[in-house]
């Protein structure tokens, strides 16, 4: 007989690593989980419903939605506020947060920023999405949480997670004790632990970038492309380049393999591209839990305070080595620009 673990009896065993081991947090990953076996149900049959396609309407962004981006997001909604322990939602998908408005609100603990479906352009074509997000915990529990509550420092995370729905699909998350991932198994309906303490490799060889915007990227940010394609045996370069569209796709592999993702401001993107609170925060949550760096470039993500529920930022996340080497590259280029500028 095969021995497996369940995502339930995992969190059960891990209860004391725990931030708050009342049980309401492990409740909330349950709940997470049970929405994202619904995507996944969803996804795998999305060619035979009438599920694919776009949905005809733009998010706050601009962004044209999919069917499946206001799917995901009713369900997680649903789902989540309907337990009571979510006091208020950030979702890509609401252009403010949603609050859970009854009177189970003071006694809900939890606040979550996410992206119900990630790299949702690739879901007419069949390639990986995903869902992302972000938990923090009130500090206070009188009246609903104030802006300024909601916009948390990444670092004051209490879990942070994803759900890749790929070739499998799998939930991986963190509670600030290691990384865990669990891969769905269709036929019993459990995510079963399939990869304990994930860790991501401290150097890789494949770069993930947009390179048609490459134009319009800084210096920094080409040299470090240009580093990438040199040929350099010693340090296995050139690089290998890849890239999905998908942001959950990019991080998932460079977990698995090592590698660095890069959303570099650039002309057309002057802020970057990727939302802070609810793509940035939770990976970069993820990636230092798995010994990765996530930067902007010049600064710790985790560090930052967000200005407001939908900010944007330039990004550089994966094996630890490789966003180093970038950070230097663009330092080096900024001191080149401001000697000349002098
Ligand atoms: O097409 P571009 O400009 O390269 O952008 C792709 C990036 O945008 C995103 O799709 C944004 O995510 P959404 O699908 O949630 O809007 C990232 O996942 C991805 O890496
Ligand atoms: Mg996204
Ligand atoms: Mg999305």
């Amino acid at each position: 007989m095969i021995a497996f673990k369940t995502l339930y009896q995992f969190i059960a065993e891990n209860q004391a690593d725990f931030p708050y081991a009342k049980g309401d947090l492990s409740r909330l990953l349950r709940d997470l989980a049970l929405a994202g076996k619904i995507i996944s149900r969803e996804v795998n049959k999305a060619g035979i419903t009438d599920i694919l396609g776009e949905a005809g309407s733009e998010n706050v962004q601009g962004e044209s939605q999919k069917k499946l981006d206001i799917y995901a997001n009713e369900q997680f909604m649903s789902t989540l506020l309907g337990s009571g322990d979510v006091c208020v939602i950030v979702s890509e998908e609401n252009e403010e947060p949603v609050f859970l408005n009854d009177e189970r609100s003071r006694d809900a603990k939890y606040i979550i920023a996410m992206d119900p479906l990630d790299g949702s352009s690739n879901i007419d074509v069949n390639s990986a999405v995903g869902t992302i997000f972000s938990i923090f915990r009130r500090q206070k529990d009188d009246a609903a949480p104030t802006l300024d509550e909601i916009l948390q420092e990444g670092r004051n995370q209490v879990a942070a997670g994803y759900i890749i729905y790929g070739s499998s699909t799998m939930l991986v998350y963190t509670t600030g004790n290691g990384v865990n991932g669990f891969t769905l198994d269709p036929t019993i309906g459990e995510f079963c632990l399939s990869h304990p303490n994930m860790k991501i490799p401290e150097d890789g060889t494949i770069y993930s970038v947009n390179e048609g915007n490459y134009i319009y990227f800084p210096r920094g940010v080409k040299d470090y492309i240009k580093y990438c394609q040199v040929y350099d045996p010693n340090t296995k370069r050139p690089y290998n380049s890849r890239y999905a569209g998908s942001m959950i796709a990019e991080i998932h592999r460079s977990m698995l393999k090592g590698g660095i993702y890069m959303y570099p401001a650039s002309w057309d993107h002057k802020e970057g591209k990727i939302r802070l609170m609810y793509e940035c925060n939770p990976l970069a949550f993820i990636i230092e839990q798995a010994n990765g760096k996530a930067s902007t470039g010049k600064e710790r993500i985790l560090d930052m305070k967000p200005t407001g529920i939908h900010q944007r930022i330039p990004v550089m996340i994966g094996s630890k080595n490789m966003v180093e080497k970038a950070e230097e590259l663009i330092r080096l280029a900024e001191e080149k620009e401001r000697a000349l500028n002098n």
